[in-house]
Parts: C-alpha cells; sequence; structure tokens
C-alpha cells in the first residue's frame, strides 16, 4: 500500500514535519505502507520550512529595513542548483517584527521586501516565489517597489516617503531608475488571502486594525488605496481592484502584479506545483493529510483544498487527522474526505490537545491502521 503524507502545520502546535515524523512510523509498522512525505503549507508562517524541504536551498541573511526603516537581519532562501528564490515578505516587513506599540501601518513599508527581491537577484535568482502576508503593512508595495528604483511624487513634484499614509497623495510614478534585472526574472506570489485592495472587503477595511490603525485611519487608507489604483491602472494598463489577491498584505498583491509583473496565487498551489505533487500521488492508495481545524474555510485555500483535487482525479481515498473540526460527518465526507479523526476527539481540553499532541496523533494513527 502507497500512503501519501501531506500534512500542513497545526497551527501554533506541530509544524508538516513533525506530523510526518509521528505517523509515518507507525504506518510502516502497522501496515507496511510505503510512506512518502510530501508536507504542504498555504503560504502563510512556515511555509519557507515547507518549500526547503523540496528545494533543499540554502538561507541567505542580508541587512535590511524593517516596516519602520529601522535595520535588521532578515533571510530568504535560495536555490543554486534551481535558481529559485523563496522570500516572505514577513521576513522584512512582518507585524511580527514589530511591538504592539509600534504597529501603525500609516507609517509602514514594505521597502525591506523590495531590499531581498534585490539581493536574490544578485544572488542570480531567475524565479523568484515571494510569500505575502503576515504583514505590518499598508503601502501598496510601494515600499518594495522604491527599493526596487521606482519614485512616487505629490502634486508638488515632491519625492515621498513609501508609507501608507503617503499613497492619498501620490500623483505621479516615476520608472527611470528602476533595476532593469527585474524584467528577466519570473516572480510568482503566494498569497494568503483572496481579498480585493480595497473597499469593505479590501486591505485596509479587513487587516488595518490589526495592524494598529483606528477607525478614521482605516478610512484614510482605503482611501490611498483607491486613489493609487487609479494611477496603477493607467500607469501599467491593469486593474488591480479585479485582481483576486489585490488586497493581500496591505494591497501588496496589487503592488507585486504592477511593479514585478507578478502571477499571484493562492499558497497551495504554488507549493503543491513545486512539490511536484500530482505526478508524485498519482499511484497512491491513500493521502493523509492534517491541519489545525477542519472548517467551512477548509475548501478555500488550505492545503486539504488542494489535495481533495488531486486524489479525486486520480480516485485516491483521503484522510484528515486535524487538530479539530468545525464540520459534521455528513459536511467532512461531502468534501471528498473518507476518514477523518481529531485530536480534540481524544483530549479532554485545548490546553491537553496542545500539550499532548504527539500522543494523540500516535492514537489516531494507529486507530486509521487498525480500520483497514
Ligand atoms: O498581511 C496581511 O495583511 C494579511 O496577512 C492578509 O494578507
Amino acid at each position: 500500500m502507497q500512503i501519501i503524507l501531506a500534512p500542513d502545520k497545526y497551527k501554533g502546535s506541530i509544524t508538516g514535519m513533525e506530523f510526518c515524523d509521528i505517523v509515518e512510523p507507525i504506518l510502516h509498522e502497522k501496515l507496511g505502507a510505503d510512506v512518502l512525505r510530501l508536507p504542504l503549507a498555504d503560504g502563510g508562517d512556515g511555509t519557507i520550512e515547507v518549500i526547503n524541504f523540496y528545494l533543499k536551498g540554502i538561507f541567505k541573511i542580508v541587512e535590511v529595513n524593517d516596516p519602520l526603516f529601522r535595520p535588521i537581519k532578515a533571510s530568504y532562501l535560495y536555490s543554486e542548483s534551481t535558481k529559485i528564490a523563496f522570500i516572505e515578505m514577513a521576513e522584512a516587513s512582518g507585524i511580527k517584527l514589530l511591538k504592539s506599540k509600534d504597529q501603525n501601518c500609516m507609517n509602514t513599508t514594505t521597502f525591506g521586501t523590495g531590499e531581498l527581491i534585490l539581493s536574490a537577484i544578485s544572488e542570480g535568482a531567475n524565479h523568484i516565489i515571494l510569500g505575502i502576508g503576515g504583514s505590518a503593512t499598508n503601502d501598496c508595495g510601494i515600499g518594495m517597489a522604491t527599493a526596487l528604483g521606482y519614485e512616487f511624487f505629490d502634486k508638488r513634484g515632491k519625492i515621498l516617503e513609501p508609507v501608507g499614509r503617503n499613497l492619498i497623495h501620490i500623483t505621479k510614478i516615476r520608472a527611470d531608475n528602476v533595476d532593469s534585472r527585474i524584467r528577466d526574472v519570473k516572480v510568482q506570489i503566494a498569497c494568503d488571502v483572496k481579498n480585493p485592495l480595497y473597499g469593505p472587503k479590501g486591505a485596509a477595511h479587513v487587516y488595518a486594525k490589526q495592524k494598529g490603525a483606528n477607525p478614521l485611519e482605516i478610512e484614510y487608507l482605503n482611501a490611498g488605496l483607491r486613489h493609487f489604483s487609479g494611477l496603477l491602472d493607467d500607469y501599467f494598463n491593469i486593474k488591480t481592484q479585479q485582481v483576486e489577491g489585490s488586497g493581500a498584505a496591505g494591497g501588496m498583491g496589487a503592488g507585486t502584479v504592477a511593479f514585478l509583473n507578478g502571477e499571484l496565487l493562492p499558497g497551495i498551489e504554488l507549493i503543491m506545483q513545486i512539490a511536484n505533487f500530482e505526478e508524485k500521488t498519482r499511484n497512491a492508495d491513500w493521502i493523509i493529510t492534517g491541519e489545525g481545524r477542519l472548517d467551512d474555510q477548509t475548501l478555500s485555500g488550505k492545503a486539504i483544498s488542494g489535495i481533495i483535487e488531486v486524489a479525486q482525479k486520480h480516485n485516491i481515498k483521503v484522510a484528515s487527522f486535524s487538530g479539530s473540526s468545525d464540520l459534521s460527518a455528513v459536511e467532512i465526507k461531502g468534501m471528498g474526505i473518507d476518514y477523518s479523526s481529531t485530536i480534540m476527539d481524544k483530549a479532554i481540553s485545548l490546553d491537553d490537545a496542545l500539550k499532548n499532541t504527539e500522543t494523540y496523533l500516535k492514537q489516531l494513527a494507529m486507530d486509521f491502521t487498525s480500520s483497514f
């Protein structure tokens, strides 16, 4: 029997690799199964480790500007043999880098992410995968673009600092000094959400509060995104608001489409491409997946959605060992999952589940093997 282990992380608990370490020996021992590990991620936190499992690159450490223009060391992954770099914007421009008192996306920049991109190009990358999300910013990517050589002017012809509050003042974009090497690089964007750029479901209204903006500032940032999107559309001949995910990471989705000619993709889709997932699983009997929680979001962008698609195409059974589930047995079956169990079925409380994930996950794996 061939079994593929394709877990995402259990957020705040174990990584996908740890999941494999726990489950694989039980499948070997109890079923004599041939097990292949293909850990997945959705583009959010922890994606870099999963990508490295496939790319086998090395981490490059560079000094860049953090969201408040302070020097920090940030890393990205580079694979010399494939010339692919994987950059997580949160490493340079993430909310995790700021104390809560310093968080306000009126004043933050994605400049450091642009510096990471330049560094990767200087290393020799001809393909950059940029994971966006977890950002401290709402600057529509103008910080990143500035690092690449773009300039943004106000109506008096003054160059503006590339931060969220200045989007509304931009009247002119200049590309004369842009690093021309960027044109030869294929850029794919692993996007964590599908929000539009502005409006009630846009970057500012949905995510700026968690980045320290107050209600007035949120309105101001939203107006800035709306205004700037008009400029981007005219300058690059695109329709930013219509791009799914343009509002990801404070408008970085739109910024990457415009300034990098990037292709926005759900993170899971990109990682499955890198893992060569479909090719490697087509003869499997089972795919076992797992993620922190099965819920009604599960089919929209999380790892399991991509797995079910491939499994159904090749008639492979799917099992899910998740942390918890908000779905009924009928809903789970309806999604295309043939076997499902959760850590919370075993644990007496959330605290117990988090403390004893390994023990309970072993039990889930044992139960699965006994079902044959
Ligand atoms: O960074 C952000 O704004 C969120 O992760 C959504 O992309």
